[in-house]
């Protein structure tokens, strides 16, 4: 703030015939103060941009953190319906709140400093110039206030078009395997471009208030510079003020201009900031359905009877559609129940109840005679292995998926349970267990038995199995099969198993047919193949007239 007041005083100083610089000053003297002066400037400058840029990166840092760990404890439904979504929250608004309150909240301050100090000096040269300078803040402060309201909607906006935008990429691009063998890579696209333009078109209404703010207040600008300039001029005609005084309110006059414009930038930075803040704390505030801490915790391996009563399930999003009405079915300890039905009659909703991913409409799962829903989510989920219908891996290697639900288990008991899992091909890769692997690079039968091995390591009392649909190569089935076997003759868990192969359900103890939402018939294998007209002969038709023949 000293140069435009320095300059003034070494233009009079030169133009004068009588040189008086200031306190006594000789130019020479007061050119090294003001390089003293820029250099302490520089300091500062270097410290504030150092400072702000580290505390918004650690703010980034931890706002991705907070808002990825409230998305982990969400209940499934909630983040399955908004994967692209919840994701760009984690890269895009993060930023931009990271940004909107440090290095743009310096740059405010700055500004606000730069201003009042500004105006201070103006008013020590000449306060009737500087009271005519003043006349066009009203009015661009009004503009600003109605600018950044306006922004702050179209942010917000502008970051759900985003997710939305994100949730598509992230669909195709997830199952581009699908999208190429179905030769439809145009549709994605256009799917995509669509989202695109509704970006675009949020951006642009943005573009264009930004250009008309910022192209009125320029004009404004100019004008009271001209306006300075003239009333100034025939001040110094008239010998009120001196041409060097002049010429620093004019320098200081650009500089409040300077800090205008940057106060209102820094305003609609705020506001977007506050547009994309409100997703992220829509997100970290989220209290989620099923509660991650509500109920007692479930210690070590408890073993127990499972009873599902009177339970009505429908899914949220689909309310119209009763998917369990009325379903009750038993599990004692190590028990090993089939459970069959026709596709889509609701087998693998009854296992994400039981995981409690969703909780019942009406009745109760009960685990020796307490609802599951009294103990903690974590707790009652440690005691159950999954083994799901199309299993998920990992970025990592063969160990560390096999140990993904215990990380603390050591070499001998992941191999351990790989033999009992079947999986004696990891030892024919060179790497052995430190093979890496990604979701794609084991094959459907392979991914089921490192899926198997997963959950025996677990060492749960409840496993929860759903066998794959679709067909496995001969061997691999056999494996599989071989390694589900093994699961079921063991009387150490309770098992159970969504099943479609009539060799399974012959090994299970018990079998329940699941029809229109209920269980209508259970017993044992032989029971029910043997019983004529039985809703089991007409679920397994095919596989059972295949084995009588
Ligand atoms: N996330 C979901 N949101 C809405 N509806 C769902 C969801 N998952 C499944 N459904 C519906 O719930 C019903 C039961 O599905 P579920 O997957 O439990 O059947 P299933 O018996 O396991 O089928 P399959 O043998 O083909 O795997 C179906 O009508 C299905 O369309």
């Amino acid at each position: 703030m000293s140069v435009p007041f320095t300059i003034g005083r070494l233009i009079d100083y030169f133009t004068s015939p009588n040189p008086d610089l200031f306190l006594g000053l000789t130019p020479t003297m007061a050119a090294a103060s003001l390089v003293g002066v820029f250099t302490l400037g520089a300091c500062a400058n270097f410290g504030r941009s150092l400072l702000m840029r580290l505390s918004g990166l650690r703010i980034i840092a931890r706002l991705r953190k907070d808002t990825y760990a409230s998305a982990l404890r969400q209940e499934v439904n909630f983040i399955e319906n908004s994967e692209g979504d919840v994701l760009s929250r984690l890269s895009v608004d993060t930023n931009i709140v990271g940004e909107s309150v440090t290095g743009n909240l310096s740059d405010g301050l700055r500004a606000v400093v730069t201003g009042t100090v500004g105006v201070g000096l103006m008013f020590y040269l000449s306060p009737t110039l500087t009271a005519l300078m003043l006349a066009i803040v009203p009015p661009i402060s009004l503009g600003a206030v109605l600018y950044g309201r306006y922004l702050k909607r179209l942010s917000k906006r502008t970051q759900e078009a985003l997710g939305k935008m994100s949730d598509t990429a992230q669909e195709s691009i997830s199952a581009l395997r699908t999208v190429q063998a179905s030769n439809a890579e145009k549709h994605a696209l256009k799917l995509f471009a669509k989202d695109v333009d509704s970006v675009l078109g949020l951006q642009r209404k943005e573009a264009f208030a930004t250009a008309t703010f910022y192209g009125s207040t320029g004009l404004a600008g100019n004008v009271t510079i001209l306006a300075l300039l003239g009333y100034g001029g025939t001040l110094v005609s008239r010998g009120v003020i001196s041409v060097g005084d002049l010429s620093s309110l004019l320098l200081y006059s650009a500089y409040v201009g300077g800090s205008m414009g940057q106060l209102s930038s820094f305003f609609t930075t705020l506001m977007k900031g506050v547009g994309a803040g409100t997703r992220i704390f829509d997100l970290l505030e989220r209290e989620p359905v099923i509660a991650p801490s509500k109920g007692t915790v479930l210690e070590g391996r408890a073993v127990g009877t499972i009873k599902f009563e009177g339970v009505r399930f429908a899914y949220p999003k689909r309310r119209d559609v009763q998917v369990l009405d009325g379903f009750d079915l038993e599990i004692k300890p190590g028990e090993s129940v089939a459970l069959v039905g026709k596709s889509g009659s609701g087998k693998s909703s009854v296992q994400a109840l039981l995981l409690r991913f969703y909780d019942p409409d009406l009745g109760q799962i009960k685990f020796n005679g307490t609802d599951i829903r009294d103990y903690t989510p974590a707790s009652w989920r440690s005691q159950i292995g999954l083994v799901p219908q199309d299993p998920v891996l990992f970025s990592g290697t063969i160990a560390e998926n096999i140990a993904y639900d215990r990380p603390d288990a050591s070499q001998a008991e992941i191999e351990e349970a790989a033999r009992l899992a079947n999986c004696e091909f990891v030892w024919d890769f060179p790497e052995k267990f430190e093979t890496k692997i990604n979701k794609n690079s084991l094959s459907g039968g392979q991914r089921q038995r490192v899926a198997i091995a997963r959950a025996l390591l677990k060492h749960a009392s409840i496993l929860c199995l759903d066998e794959a649909s679709a067909a496995l190569d001969g061997a691999s089935e056999h494996k599989v099969n071989d390694a589900i076997a093994k699961i079921l003759q063991s009387r150490t868990v309770s098992c159970l198993i969504v099943a479609h192969r009539l060799s399974t359900i012959q090994r299970a103890e018990k079998v329940a047919v699941l029809d229109e939402g209920r269980i209508v018939e259970i017993g044992t294998y032989k029971e029910l193949a043997s019983r004529e007209g039985s809703k089991f002969r007409e679920v397994m038709g095919a596989q059972i007239a295949a084995v009588e023949y």
